[in-house]
C-alpha cells in the first residue's frame, strides 16, 4: 500500500527543498561559516529565507533597501547582492561587535559600497529617515531585530517605503511559541499580536510563509 506520508519529519521536507534550491556565493558560504561558530549563531537568518527576499528584489528591481537587524551581515550581503550596483542597503543594528564581523565578507564580495550601516536602535534611525524627508523612497525592507519593537517598525517602514513596496518579517511562527497561549513572554505576545493586526491591515496584501521561522510579506497597495 503507498502511502502519502513517506517522510518522518517536517525537518527532513525543509532539507530537501533546501537541497533543491539553495545558491550562495563562496563568501555567503564562507560568512555563514563563520556566524556559525559564533555563540548566538541561532540569529543567523535562514538562507532560503534570504534567498526569497534576494530573488523578490531582483524581480521588482528594488535599489534602495532596508535591513533591519544585521547580527553578522548575512541578510545585508545577499540584498546587495541582488541589487544594482548603484543601490543602497540601509543595514540597521546597535551592535558594533555582531556587525563588524560581516564587514570583510562586504568588502570581498565587492558590494561594500552599497552597505550603508546605522548602528543605533532602528527606531531612532527609522525616524530619522523620515525626518530627512526620506517617506516614500525605499523599495523593500527585511525586519529581524528585537521583536517587542516590530509593529514599531512596521508602522515606521509603511511610511518609509512606497506602494508596491514590501515590507518582510523574520520568525513570526518564533519557533511555534505563537500557538502556545500559555506563553506570555514579551516576543510572543508582540508576535502575535503583529500576526493579527498584519492579518488584518488592508493597507497591505499579505502572504504568510512556513518556510524558516515563520516569514510574513506585506506587499503595500
Ligand atoms: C536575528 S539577528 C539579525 C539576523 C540577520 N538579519 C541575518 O540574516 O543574519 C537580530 C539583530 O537585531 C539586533 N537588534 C536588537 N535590538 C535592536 C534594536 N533595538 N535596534 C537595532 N537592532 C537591534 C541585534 O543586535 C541582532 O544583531
Amino acid at each position: 500500500m503507498s502511502s502519502l506520508k513517506s517522510y518522518d519529519s517536517k525537518d527532513q521536507l525543509v532539507k530537501y527543498t533546501v537541497d533543491h534550491s539553495l545558491r550562495l556565493t563562496d563568501v555567503q558560504k564562507r560568512l555563514n561559516e563563520e556566524t556559525l561558530k559564533h555563540a548566538r549563531y541561532a540569529m543567523l537568518g535562514a538562507p532560503e529565507v534570504l534567498q526569497l527576499n534576494a530573488n523578490i528584489m531582483k524581480t521588482m528591481g528594488a535599489k534602495k533597501v532596508l535591513d533591519v537587524g544585521v547580527f553578522t551581515g548575512s541578510s545585508s550581503l545577499s540584498a546587495a547582492l541582488a541589487i544594482p550596483p548603484d543601490g543602497e542597503v540601509h543595514a540597521l543594528d546597535i551592535s558594533e561587535e555582531y556587525t563588524s564581523i560581516g564587514k570583510k565578507y562586504w568588502s570581498e564580495a565587492g558590494v561594500s559600497h552599497k552597505i550603508h550601516l546605522h548602528i543605533a536602535p532602528a527606531s531612532n534611525t527609522l525616524q530619522k529617515f523620515i525626518d530627512e524627508g526620506q517617506a516614500g523612497t525605499f523599495d523593500y525592507v527585511f525586519i529581524d531585530a528585537d521583536k517587542p519593537n516590530y509593529d514599531n517598525y512596521y508602522e515606521q517602514c509603511m511610511i518609509l517605503v512606497h506602494a508596491g513596496g514590501v515590507i518582510t518579517f523574520d520568525n513570526t511562527l518564533w519557533d511555534g511559541s505563537v500557538l502556545d497561549l500559555s506563553d506570555q513572554t514579551a516576543d510572543t505576545v508582540a508576535l502575535r499580536k503583529l500576526n493579527v493586526k498584519l492579518r488584518d491591515d488592508q493597507r497591505i496584501d499579505i502572504s504568510f510563509l512556513n518556510i524558516g521561522d515563520g516569514f510574513t510579506m506585506c506587499f503595500k497597495k
